[in-house]
């Protein structure tokens, strides 16, 4: 078995510390050859550098390049390592950081687990070495879209997200002509079965009790609001290839199934494990060989239940309005995704309650006539999200003056 190296993008998030436990279980299948995230941890970025063997660490934020050196020194002879018989990874910093990384640093495989449109440019230069792209950052191909496909040689982006993941495996030795639709499941949120009127006053912490999975803030809240799915459903499209009108999503509160693949004749193939990432990411570091052992199996020996139900789409219309930006297409997939986040940062923030998040994405969306065209470059994309952005952020500025105006009123 040739082992394959690694670039892990993102090493400090959920996905990022998830991946080096799976290279950690695997000298023998994979190594790191290097970590890179936004400068927001330095200790914990050191301590995987030097854990791993990596041979270089890059941060985003220019300023964090001492802040590296000192925790990697510090990390060194918290160790025990003396400088003659170790070799420092080298430090990277600044905005253009992660990119000197995937262009400097040969690798196998990178898994951009960054969060945000931010990761599009990682995105298309780990395209551009001929590297696997495991892609857990589902927000720089719908940013992306078109431009991402092109970018990529057939079979070169393998998904990360479990639900693609799922869908890729229920398509493993299939033909295109016989899939009927795609159906992706979601949780539904820690908001399943609230009506509209009771998500005005629910809170951050609220919206981060997910009740499945465990992960980053942005992904979590997005998993509230819906918006997650909305993402992934032109995820899947772009991915799969699979017209919108083929592609379903269903409410599965047990996140056990992560996607189905409806074929044909009626057959629909589903895949089932316990919420835990660390089986997609496996997959997509070794694929198409799965890892033994890589996560635990469903048990059939308990009683239990799985359950489906519709999606309400009236409270939670962020599906609906993923789907007129996809089939819209041109770069309001990419302007969906940055009002979101925008809006979420927001929510976070505690400038704007919950439910002005989707309502900004809808209003945005419904000023967005001038970006339906398809992007000519990154260039256009980075465009229409600043437009977003800003648009998003003009709402947002509403959305709290008039919060606080009905506050004054009560
Ligand atoms: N978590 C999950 O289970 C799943 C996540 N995903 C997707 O995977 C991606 C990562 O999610 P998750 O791990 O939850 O997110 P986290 O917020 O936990 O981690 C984000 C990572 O990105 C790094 N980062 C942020 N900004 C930059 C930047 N400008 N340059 C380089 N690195 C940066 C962070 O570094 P720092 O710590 O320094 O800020 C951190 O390492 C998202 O796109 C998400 O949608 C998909 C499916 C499941
Ligand atoms: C683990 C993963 O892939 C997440 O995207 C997860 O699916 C979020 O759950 P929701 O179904 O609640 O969005
Ligand atoms: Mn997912």
């Amino acid at each position: 078995m040739t082992k394959r190296s690694v670039l892990v993008l993102g090493s400090t998030g959920s996905i990022g510390v998830q991946a080096l436990d799976v290279v950690a279980a695997n000298p023998d299948r994979f190594e790191v050859v290097g970590v890179a995230a936004g400068g927001g941890n330095p200790a914990v970025l050191a301590e995987q550098a030097i854990a791993t063997g990596a041979r270089a660490v890059a941060v985003s934020r220019a300023t964090a390049f001492e802040d590296v050196q000192l925790a990697l020194y510090a990390e060194a002879k918290r160790r025990g390592y003396d400088a003659g018989g170790f070799a420092m990874p080298r430090i990277l910093a600044g905005p253009d950081a992660v990119a000197e990384l995937i262009d400097t640093v040969p690798a196998d495989i990178v898994l951009n687990a960054v969060t945000g449109s931010i990761g599009l440019e990682p995105t298309l230069r780990a395209l551009a070495t001929g590297a696997t792209l495991a892609l857990a950052n589902k927000e720089s191909l719908i940013a992306g879209g078109p431009l991402v496909l092109r970018a990529a040689k057939p079979g070169q982006i393998v998904p990360v997200d479990s639900e693609h993941s799922a869908i890729a495996q229920c398509l493993r030795g299939g033909r295109a002509e016989e899939v009927a639709r795609l159906v992706l499941t979601a949780s539904g949120g820690p908001f399943r079965g609230r009506r509209a009127e009771d998500l005005t006053d629910v809170t951050v912490a609220d919206a981060m009790a997910h009740p499945t999975w465990a992960m980053g803030p942005v992904i979590t809240i997005n998993s509230a609001t819906l918006v997650n799915k909305g993402l992934e459903l032109i995820e899947a499209h772009l991915l799969f290839g699979v017209p919108y009108e083929r592609i379903d999503v269903v409410v599965h509160p047990q996140s056990m199934i992560h996607s189905m693949v409806e074929f044909a004749d009626g057959s629909t193939i589903a895949q089932a494990s316990p919420p835990d990432m660390r089986l997609p990411i496996s997959l997509a570091l070794g694929w198409p060989d799965r890892v033994p052992g890589a996560a635990r199996p469903t048990r059939f020996d308990e009683a239990t239940a799985w359950t489906f139900e519709p999606l309400d789409d009236d409270t939670f219309p962020a599906v609906r309005l993923a789907r007129l930006a996809g089939e819209a297409g041109g770069c309001l997939p990419a302007v969906y995704n940055a009002a979101n986040e925008e809006a979420v940062g927001a929510f976070v923030g505690g400038h704007t309650p919950f439910t002005a998040i989707v309502d900004t994405v809808h209003r945005v969306l419904d000023d967005a006539d001038g970006w339906h065209g398809e992007p000519s470059g990154v260039e256009e994309v980075l465009a229409a999200e600043a437009w977003a952005r800003a648009k998003a952020r003009e709402r947002l500025g509403a959305t709290v003056e008039l919060g606080v105006t009905e506050r004054k009123e009560d």
